[in-house]
């Protein structure tokens, strides 16, 4: 299979500190324009573990609409919000993320589950808002299916690509470091599949390089979703696709809005490396493992670090896949 090419950064990358921008629509143009947008997406999957998408179909005006509806939602008493509780629950402003909070919209896009929890922030519900989170939720589920799928195309093992073995979690962030502070959210990388995120313009977010360990800004782009790969995908490509580090950081800036959509596997799907990705020279690096006990083994790690504030400094030198499996390698960002 000609993707299973190690990846070593280019030059180009490394002068220009630049995440690729991948611009879906030339997807569905002709042959050798789409050809050449997968292997940017190959390469940006290998070297970088992120990418940013344009023309990706999602209009501008519903996501503006999906903005101010998240200001509008963290406007609610403390009490309404810690009403989100479960699994995925509402995560206030913590030691280790300072002046953070995140609330999740559990069941996003399905309409009821976005009743139940407009009906939990505010007594009368909220049609407008819900009709928002509606059409929002159901343009970016649409999305990372289809960026998945791409990603998987580009390794040539889009025939492993099934509807019912992912779901998805609509979360919002929302960012707000009164003046002379600094805050956000520590260095990290994602233990699902693929991220698919709006930034709103503050800036702030910044991706560490796969080799040599620089931190570059992911500048807001217009119009553009910021995609992550995560450990998901690195142990379930052999180690192929990185999962890049990153993280927030920000001072004297407006309340800043972000909104993650994260793409799981099934907690019973068992990640493991189709043979694609496994040859003499690509040995298997990773015991298959069941996804819902590296999910809890990652939440338990990270709840109880929630109370400690060096935990927002700290550089994350700690590879979470690698100690849950007990081994020590890993392709390239150890
Ligand atoms: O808010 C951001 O820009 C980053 C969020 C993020 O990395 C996360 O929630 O995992
Ligand atoms: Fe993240």
């Amino acid at each position: 299979m000609p993707s299973l090419v190690s990846a070593v950064p280019s030059e180009e990358c490394e002068s220009e500190l630049q995440v690729p921008v991948i611009d879906l629509s030339s997807l569905k143009k002709g042959n050798d324009e789409a050809e050449a947008t997968l292997a940017k997406v190959n390469k940006a999957c290998q070297e970088w573990g992120c990418f940013l998408v344009v023309n990706h179909g999602i209009d501008k005006e519903i996501v503006a609409d999906m903005d101010s509806a998240t200001r509008e939602t963290f406007k609610v008493s403390k009490e309404n919000k810690e009403k989100i509780q479960g699994e995925f629950a509402y995560i206030p402003s913590m030691p280790a993320l300072p002046f953070l909070e995140i609330l999740p919209v559990n069941g996003a896009p399905d309409p009821r589950a976005i009743q139940k929890f407009a009906e939990q922030m505010w007594p009368q519900g909220n049609s407008k808002i819900c009709k928002i989170i509606e059409k929002y939720s159901a343009g970016i589920e649409e999305l990372t299916r289809e960026i998945t799928q791409v990603i998987m195309k580009s390794f040539g093992v889009s025939k492993y690509y099934e509807e019912s073995q992912h779901w998805g979690l609509l979360r919002m962030n929302y960012c707000d470091v009164p003046p002379q502070a600094r805050g956000g959210l520590g260095p990290h990388t994602d233990h699902n599949l693929i991220t698919v995120m709006y930034q709103d313009n503050s800036g702030g977010l910044e991706l560490k390089t796969k080799l040599g360990g620089k931190w570059v800004d992911l500048k807001p782009l217009p119009d553009s979703f910021v995609v992550f790969t995560g450990d998901s995908l690195k142990a379930w490509s052999n180690g192929f696709i990185h999962s890049g580090i990153h993280r927030v950081v920000m001072s004297n800036k407006s309340p800043r809005v972000s909104l993650p959509y994260f793409f799981f596997f099934r907690d019973d799907a068992v990640v493991e490396a189709p043979p694609e990705f496994v040859d003499d020279h690509h040995p298997r690096l990773y015991t298959p493992f069941r996804y819902g006990d590296y999910k809890a083994y990652c939440k338990q790690i990270k709840s109880a670090r929630c109370e400690h504030k060096e935990f927002f400094e700290r550089e994350s030198d700690e590879a979470f896949l690698e100690n849950f499996l007990g081994t020590s390698t890993g392709r390239g960002n150890l």
